[in-house]
């Protein structure tokens, strides 16, 4: 024992060392072969793309009865679990993982800061039970491989697009991929899944309903951050379902691919990069599925180009539909909200352009003959421009919602452009005319006006003037600003739920511009020119005018409908509600409806009446009578007043009481159709629009054979046009008239059946409708013409 102890005192120093360089060796060879096997376990591609692809290819599920299927899943998920499952398998289950960071407009910043070269590696998710979905999804991973290709083949650098992965539902480890996101490799640490998730229906208990459930339980779960999937770069859903048997969406209608989506918006913290998409298979799914599939390529594309999805607008990928409309669109905006809006804005006071000196001078106006719309107007060397962006009106303007471009001209995204692209109806020039509103650019190349109505709602925040006295923008630059603006604002609502895809990629292509945003379009000197880049571009053009400059309206080319705004009946009244700049606006005002007659056989033109109970509606049949006698439009659109509670009509005393309903607004039409018939002037009723409270008289020239024909045909109006450019051959608006939808009718509420109703509180227009017709009775409001 001595003897060991001996021993020991000497060489105790050497044994410790010895003994602690064996233990560091031991754990180091560890950790190393550890490591390694990750490395060659995950399914997680690494970079090169190559290699990946061979991978994720011999991931796919060959095409086999689902016991077969699910045994080489199986195995597969034992050779090639991701590392999560690992982590996950060790103990309860404890997912971290950051919030995205939000933009200022509401989203989708990257979610952590990017120091790798980015790299997207799409992964399709499917499930099928009877090889439909299957076939799809394999469509899509084949769409996508050859999109990847082609991106290597350009060979950008910092990062690039990974070939897809392909993984049946039935067969995952929800674990793995639901769970939390994928680890990226250790070798491309930039790399960010992207989940395309393409799922059938069925009301019958499936592997769907036992997603959905983890879905549901992974959001639900205490220990697990709520949005666990926001490392991922983003997803998108596509739903298979039968019409035939699920017509709608209400009665079931690829009802579970937008469970999975709404969930999906949940744990991904708002990632949804492009709409959920969906296809009949009774109905060229394959087609929907290809339009889905371009436009998720596209967005992935921009992903890699902007290092992530870009700005959304708010609610941008929040996982459930809100009925709340659009909060910056006044329109609807009682006192409260709008005092409340305005708070927010930071109390951004509302200044007219003729109230701000530029640049510290007084801004002197320098008169301009606008009629001569050439270009030596251009020349004028002391022009200033007419919203700066310096200026209050810029940022009055810019937090309302409007893009400005260049010096005066601006574009908006108007509140049924949105809610066409949710599928939840156009406005009511859908039902008048055929404007679907996802196709339509409201913009206006003028923001300046020379009234200051009580109810427009912008007022205040536009610039007003009674001469051009500004800088004048050239046409092109408008023209390319405008469609810029208003693509990017578009793109901006790709995340937004309940918005489809198919009418998001149609949206990507203008069809109509309605020149009627706040201003006076005709105020801007080079309009005619305007108008010639929209028509060359097969945009029709619907330009509002507040009858005020005839000689501009006397020079203005053709335009695909031409309305006029006629605010009250006579000058009294119409002094009141315009408040027009022009001392002489009533002469100017009767100038504009003599110019109207004379045109009415070459442009399509319309009254345009705004009705304001309590100032132009009472007593004023006679006059507004009077007023069609006169200029004898094609069209006379009547519409009730929308209240703005604007500062501005609050000081003119314009309250909730001087909006009239929809059955005042019916009796009046009813009373001015009347008085129009017994003095022998050829007008009926044609149609109506109750959700927009809104009616439609039409001169008899529009109907045929005892049919109206509000609609436009747009295709032939683009034809007439290109022939009276071509050979002087000139044409009449009957010439380009299509027939009114039956639905679209006097007496049928004017709501297209395709879109799908959403009812808010006190806002039932057919109810409206139902109202008016009980209380005018049967033969006042017919029930269709
Ligand atoms: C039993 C059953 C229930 C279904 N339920 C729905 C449904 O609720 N809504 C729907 O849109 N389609 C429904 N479908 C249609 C399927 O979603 C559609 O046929 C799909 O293409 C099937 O895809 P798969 O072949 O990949 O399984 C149902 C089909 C079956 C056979
Ligand atoms: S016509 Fe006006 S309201 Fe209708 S979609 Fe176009 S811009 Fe919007």
């Amino acid at each position: 024992m001595d003897g060991l102890l001996a021993i020991w005192h000497t060489w105790r120093l050497p044994l410790v060392v010895v003994f602690a360089v064996l233990l560091v060796s031991l754990r180091l060879y560890r950790r190393g072969k550890s490591r390694s096997h990750t490395l060659t376990t995950t399914s997680i591609p690494t970079p090169p793309r190559i290699e990946s692809h061979e991978k994720s290819i011999s991931r796919v599920p060959p095409v086999a009865t689902p016991r077969q299927n699910y045994t080489n899943d199986k195995e597969n998920s034992n050779t090639s679990q991701t590392g999560a499952t690992a982590k996950l398998a060790a103990g309860p289950k404890r997912v971290q993982s950051k919030r995205p960071a939000k933009t200022v407009t509401g989203r989708r910043a990257i979610s952590e800061e990017q120091t790798h070269p980015l790299f997207i590696q799409p992964v399709i998710f499917f499930a099928s039970l009877t090889t439909t979905t299957e076939r799809y999804a394999n469509l899509l991973l084949e769409e996508l491989r050859v999109v990847a290709q082609e991106y290597t083949k350009l060979g950008i650098p910092n990062g690039g697009l990974l070939l897809p992965q392909i993984h049946d539902i039935s067969y995952i480890d929800f674990e793995d991929y639901f769970a939390s996101a994928p680890q990226p490799p250790s070798t491309a640490p930039g790399t960010r899944y992207l989940y395309c998730i393409l799922v059938p229906t069925y009301n019958i208990d499936t592997v769907l309903n036992t997603l959905l459930a983890h879905l549901d339980e992974i959001h639900n779960d205490f220990r697990i951050d709520t949005a666990p999937l926001s490392q991922l770069a983003g997803y998108s859903v596509f739903g298979f379902g039968d019409k035939e048997e699920w017509p709608t969406e209400e009665e079931g209608f690829c009802s579970q691919a937008k469970e999975v989506d709404r969930w999906m918006a949940k744990l991904t913290g708002r990632k949804r990069a492009y709409p959920l998409g969906m296809g009949d298979v009774k109905n060229d799914a394959e087609g929907s599925l290809r339009k889905w599939s371009e436009g998720l390529q596209e967005t992935i594309v921009d992903i890699l180009r902007n290092g992530g999805l870009g700005e959304g607008v708010p609610g941008s990928g929040d996982a459930v539909e809100s009925d709340e409309e659009d909060l910056e669109d006044m329109e609807y905006l009682d006192d409260e909200s709008y005092a409340a809006k305005q708070k927010k804005m930071g109390g951004a006071t509302m200044v007219d352009l003729e109230d701000i000196k530029m640049n510290g001078q007084s801004g002197a106006p320098i008169p301009i003959d606008f009629t001569t719309a050439g270009p030596t107007i251009l020349a004028e060397p002391q022009a200033k421009e007419m919203v700066p962006k310096t200026s209050p009106t810029y940022s009055a303007l810019t937090k309302q919602g409007y893009t400005i471009v260049g010096s005066h001209s601006g574009v908006k995204i108007c509140r049924w452009t949105k809610s066409a692209l949710r599928g939840r109806g156009s406005c009511y020039k859908y039902s008048f005319y055929g404007i679907r509103s996802h196709l339509c650019m409201e913009a206006t190349p003028s923001l300046s006006c020379s009234n200051k109505c009580i109810f427009c709602w912008r007022h205040g925040t536009n610039p007003v003037g009674t001469t051009w006295r500004w800088k004048v923008d050239s046409p092109e630059l408008i023209f390319n600003g405008v469609k810029e603006g208003h693509y990017k604002k578009i793109k901006m609502l790709k995340g937004v739920p309940g918005v489809r895809a198919e009418r998001f990629a149609e949206a990507m292509q203008i069809r109509h511009c309605a020149l009627s945003l706040v201003g006076e379009p005709i105020f801007y000197p080079r309009i005619n020119r305007f108008l010639d880049m929209l028509h060359q571009e097969r945009i029709s053009s619907f330009l509002v005018c507040n009858a005020q400059h005839p000689d501009q309206l006397e020079a203005l080319n053709r335009v695909t409908q031409l309305y006029v705004s006629i605010d009250a009946s006579n000058r009294e009244s119409l002094r009141k509600i315009d408040r027009p700049l022009h001392r002489d606006f009533w002469e100017r005002f009767q100038r504009c409806l003599d110019i109207l007659r004379e045109k009415r056989h070459i442009q399509r033109t319309v009254f345009r009446l705004t009705l304001v109970k309590g100032f132009n509606v009472e007593d004023e049949v006679m006059g507004y009578a009077n007023l069609v006698e006169k200029a004898l439009p094609g069209l006379i659109e009547v519409k009730g007043v929308t209240f703005c509670g604007t500062s501005t009509s609050a000081g003119a005393g314009l309250t909730m009481k001087n909006v009239p309903f929809y059955e005042e607004v019916s009796a009046f039409v009813v009373a001015l159709n009347n008085e129009l018939q017994r003095r022998g002037l050829e007008y009926g009723i044609a149609a109506e629009h109750a959700h927009s409270c809104c009616v439609l008289l039409a001169s008899e020239r529009f109907r045929v054979n005892g049919k109206w024909h509000t609609r436009i045909d747009y295709d032939r109006f683009f034809e007439l046009l290109e022939k009276e450019k071509a050979d002087g051959t000139s044409f009449a608006p009957e010439d380009y008239m299509r027939e009114t939808e039956e639905w679209a009718l006097w007496g049928r509420g004017g709501f297209n059946p395709e879109d799908e109703r959403v009812f808010r509180k006190g806002r039932d227009a057919d109810s409206r409708a139902r109202k008016a017709r009980e209380i005018l009775g049967a033969e006042m409001v017919p029930e269709a013409v």
